[in-house]
């Protein structure tokens, strides 16, 4: 079977690496310095890194210096950076990108500013990726705050314009240890040829292993976040569970 990529995540509030469930402001649990989880990430044997601006996502300020520094410092280490949060606009498509990370993951500029997000499609190729972060089948934006239209419609759209992959995150899931939906992310493979990378939810090995199982489908990684940092398991197990 192809080996499942796994990104751990690295969200960032407030200078900090936090978990929040379902998305959602006020739920933080914190987790210290985010190099210091980037590069514990690292020495685990970590390809990619799922680093995220969630301040720039919510619109409460940003944390741009010391996520630059992080995805700095992962190139070095020769980690590929997925960054995302905050991305809506050339001056931050531009500092994003400068970072040297591998690809950028957009998401609510791809809801509100379409013709943007093609712009930026046609120009940057790989190093675009955009979110689907859903509810049901509905969209958000926003810090996961406002819809923003059917999933389906909206991959048809950005697979029409050449979007190279997409992060498909069951926000219902994210934060939760409740496991993957597999379901959803069987039904986005169907509807796209384009890789898909897995968000939310996973608790278990037994988890991953099955994202894995979905790999023929279509399914290219999975992001890992509070199952790392709860310590189910170690990052290392993840990487033999899946390779
Ligand atoms: O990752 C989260 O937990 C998260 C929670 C709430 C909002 C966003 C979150 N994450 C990432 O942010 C991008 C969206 O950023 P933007 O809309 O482009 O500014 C989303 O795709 C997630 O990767």
């Amino acid at each position: 079977m192809a080996k499942l990529e796994l990104l751990p995540a690295v969200d960032v509030r407030d200078g900090q690496a936090v978990r929040l469930v379902h998305g959602e402001s006020g739920t933080e649990t914190s987790y210290g310095s985010p190099l210091e989880a980037a590069l514990a990430w690292q020495r685990s044997g970590a390809e990619w890194l799922h680093l995220v601006d969630l301040d720039a996502a919510f619109g409460t300020g940003d944390n741009r210096a010391l996520i630059a520094g992080v995805a700095e410092r992962m190139a070095e280490l020769n980690v590929k950076v997925e960054l995302s949060g905050g991305i809506r606009d050339d001056d931050t498509l531009a500092a994003a990108l400068a970072t040297g990370c591998a690809r950028v993951n957009i998401g609510t500029a791809a809801l509100e500013t379409p013709e943007w997000v093609a712009r930026i499609i046609a120009g940057h190729g790989e190093r675009i990726a955009v979110g689907l972060d859903v509810r049901g089948t509905t969209l958000r934006g926003r810090g996961w705050t406002r819809d923003g239209g059917d999933l389906y419609e909206t991959l048809e759209r950005l697979d029409k314009e050449g979007c190279a992959r997409y992060v498909v995150t069951d926000i219902a899931k994210d934060g939760t240890l409740q496991g993957p939906n597999l379901e959803l992310l069987k039904n986005v493979c169907a509807a796209t040829d384009r890789p898909v990378v897995a968000s939310g939810g996973v608790s278990s090995l037994d988890d991953l292993r099955a994202i894995a199982g979905l790999v023929p489908l279509g399914v290219e990684g999975a992001i890992v976040g509070k199952a790392l940092y709860a310590k189910a398991f170690t990052l290392e197990e993840a990487l033999e569970a899946t390779s």
